[in-house]
């Protein structure tokens, strides 16, 4: 065992996040360690942001991303909030370029604290996102869940923020679907060969939107970052919406996204530090720091 690393529990408007300081260590926050953090209440958490030392030159750190069962995710914008919050408390820096699966992104800390991350550009190509099938529309695709002449579900546009997301539009308040029955489905659908973030979005207004997300890897969680991109880059696609959207997530939180003219998705948001401590990324063994928060 390399020994113990610092972790800061942390949320991103609720999506529950670990930041794992990795810095100037070989070894990886394993899948058995992400799961055992998942199972004690105290760490249950959405997604782990463990922090390495830069692989390219010009970023400042690689951060590689775990679910909550252990798989990878290419993208998390509420966490990646989180990350820019923990290391500009550390390092006083605003700004800071990292690399993700999904690529290279900027991210920084404005002045009221909220923080921006330039999300990259979305994908459209049934191959990018990916589809197990050719859809050469992707605004909609045939999907549909629930009694076959009455579905429940249906329709959903389809889009990679870096990882797959799926957004169903609903007319309806999102409280009003068991999205905790139909996620896991939907999540495993054969359609989607690498599983998919599911999303119900309820467009309000031109500029405001409320969705619920059941997370790939992760399920029902208070906010997802990524899938609010998503959900935006649909609604503006299929003119539901403009480019600019305020969007309510289930734990209460507002996300604000743009969808610049550059083709850029940028997300701004807030991040909160719960409490800090260190772990073992083979185990998931942790102990709380003895002066940290409640
Ligand atoms: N909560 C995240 C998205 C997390 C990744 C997702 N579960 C996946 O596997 O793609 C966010 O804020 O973007």
């Amino acid at each position: 065992m390399a020994g113990t690393a610092p972790f800061a529990k942390m949320n991103g408007i609720g999506n529950e996040i670990i930041v794992a300081d990795m810095r100037g260590r070989a070894d990886h926050v394993t899948a058995a360690a992400a799961i055992a953090l998942n199972a004690d209440v105290a760490t249950k958490f959405d997604q782990i942001m463990a922090i390495h030392d830069a692989r390219t030159t010009g970023t400042a750190y690689y951060i590689d991303i775990l679910n909550s069962d252990g798989t990878s995710a290419q993208a998390c914008g509420n966490g990646t909030r989180c990350v820019v919050q923990a290391l500009a408390a550390e390092t006083g820096q605003k700004s800071f370029t990292f690399e993700t699966r999904a690529g290279i992104l900027n991210a920084q800390e404005h002045a009221d604290g909220t923080i921006s991350v330039d999300m990259g550009k979305p994908r459209f190509g049934w191959q990018e996102i990916p589809l197990a099938e050719e859809f050469r529309d992707t605004r909609m695709i045939e999907l549909q869940i629930g009694p076959i002449d009455a579905p429940v579900l249906h329709s959903p546009s389809v889009v990679s923020m870096g990882n797959p997301h799926a957004i169903f539009w609903v007319d309806r308040d999102v409280w009003s679907y068991e999205l905790d029955r139909f996620g896991p489905l939907l999540e495993n659908h054969p359609i989607f060969p690498e599983r998919a973030n599911i999303t119900i979005a309820h467009v309000t207004s031109p500029q405001t939107m409320v969705i619920r997300t059941w997370e790939r890897g992760a399920g029902l969680t208070k906010a997802c970052g990524s899938a609010a991109c998503a959900a935006v880059v649909a609604a503006a696609r299929t003119k539901r919406t403009g480019r600019i959207v305020s969007l309510l997530t289930p734990g209460g939180g507002e996300l604000h996204v743009e969808w610049r003219e550059d083709d850029h998705v940028i997300l701004t948001g807030g991040a909160e530090w719960e409490f800090s401590g260190s772990f073992d990324p083979s185990t998931g063994a942790w102990a709380r720091d003895t002066e940290s928060a409640a």
